[in-house]
């Protein structure tokens, strides 16, 4: 039998028995210094403040609006995140007596297998790793398109990261992947904004509708505080927690699934509500097919569907998507993960939702 050498075993001391798998362990900086580096000013703090509590209105059933989380699948380049925020926030001005328009402004990409896992954790794309880094043009990211008045949303995947930016988030997701961990629900029972959960990548609703009702509970488990200490939380539970439906198996935004849904949070004691991801299982990764789920969500509105109560949107400056080739300069603007809608198909979407909206109201 052939042993692995010293070196391809990850440790040069073969008698250790912890770590031996750990390659390197190198410094994170502390939520704390980040913070005081670059802190929110206080009209980012109120846009976060009166955003979260609109969408808690939204959720309440005391605001009739459709909250609208559209913005690229990820981010991985600041000046077109920028240049994306500067379309939408006119658009979001235009629309926001119907739309409650979110930028979405993902860091972290859960994988199906491996790949790229976001701009926190690699955001100069070449594996370094730059967690410091990327930590850091995260924060400044969030700032400058909040300075904007544009608040924004953001998947919550790594348990350690909300403490550097959770405070610049005015909605948050918890992914298809990590609707049914423990620790994940923990995490947003205890965050400040309001939390969706994706149905499982199976098209399962239950787990979602589980995750809703354990982050509106109490929870008490083991954290990192803003000044890197470990330290048990306990934390007060999220009232505002919602399910969102990304297809599975199968689509999952017609009128018959909304009602499947529904009944599933019926059934939970739950209120009956659901914000849909026209992409994803939704669209059949096809990022074209998001108009048409759209279009669909629009009629059920305008028909009087009160349960829809948003809508989640993969848009960037421009349509498709492209890999990362070495010596090919990436496009600007276009998504390096899933593909996404371009602005000139995301404007038109977003006015006919808000006009769907308008038609409800006009029946009630
Ligand atoms: O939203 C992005 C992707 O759908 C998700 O992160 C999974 O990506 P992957 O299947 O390409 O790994
Ligand atoms: C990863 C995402 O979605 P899901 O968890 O539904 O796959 C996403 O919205 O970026």
């Amino acid at each position: 039998m052939s042993h692995p050498s010293i070196e391809e075993s990850g440790t040069h001391d073969t008698t250790r028995v912890d770590d031996v798998r750990i390659a390197s362990v190198r410094p994170l900086l502390t939520p704390a210094v980040l913070l005081e580096d670059l802190p929110a000013p206080p009209d980012v703090e109120a846009l976060v403040q009166v955003t979260r509590a609109a969408i808690g209105r939204v959720l309440h059933g005391s605001d009739d609006r459709l909250v609208a989380v559209v913005g690229p699948c990820s981010i991985h380049d600041h000046d077109a995140a920028v240049a994306y925020a500067r379309r939408l926030k006119p658009l979001a001005d235009e629309l926001a007596g119907d739309l409650l328009v979110v930028m979405r402004v993902y860091f972290e990409k859960p994988r199906t297998t491996v790949g790229w896992k976001g701009y926190i954790n690699d955001p100069r794309l070449d594996g370094s790793f730059r967690m410091n880094e990327g930590l850091r043009r995260a924060r400044e990211l969030l700032l400058e398109i909040s300075a904007l008045g544009l608040p924004a949303g953001t998947e919550f995947l790594d348990l350690l990261s909300p403490q550097y930016i959770s405070d610049l988030i005015a909605w948050g997701a918890i992914g298809a992947r990590t609707t049914e961990s423990q620790s994940h629900r923990q995490l947003a029972s205890g965050l400040s904004c309001p939390v969706g959960f994706k149905n499982g990548t199976d098209g399962g609703v239950q787990v979602a509708v589980d995750a809703v009702r354990a982050a509106a509970a109490p929870h008490a488990f083991m954290g990192m505080t803003k000044m890197g200490v470990a330290a048990i939380f306990e934390t007060r539970g999220n009232p505002d927690g919602h399910v969102i439906l990304r297809g599975g198996k199968a689509p999952n935004f017609d009128a018959a699934s909304i009602e499947a849904a529904c009944a599933v949070l019926r059934a939970a004691g739950l209120r009956e509500q659901v914000l849909v991801d026209c992409s994803h299982a939704n669209s059949r990764k096809d990022h074209r097919r998001q108009i048409e789920v759209a279009t669909d969500l629009g009629a059920q509105i305008a028909g009087g569907e009160r349960r829809i109560v948003g809508v989640m949107v993969e848009s960037h400056l421009h349509e498709g998507r492209q890999d990362q080739q070495p010596g090919h300069p990436l496009r600007a603007g276009v998504s390096i993960t899933d593909a996404c809608l371009g602005w000139h198909d995301t404007e038109p979407l977003l006015r006919g939702l808000a006009d769907a909206v308008r038609r409800r109201r006009a029946r009630a």
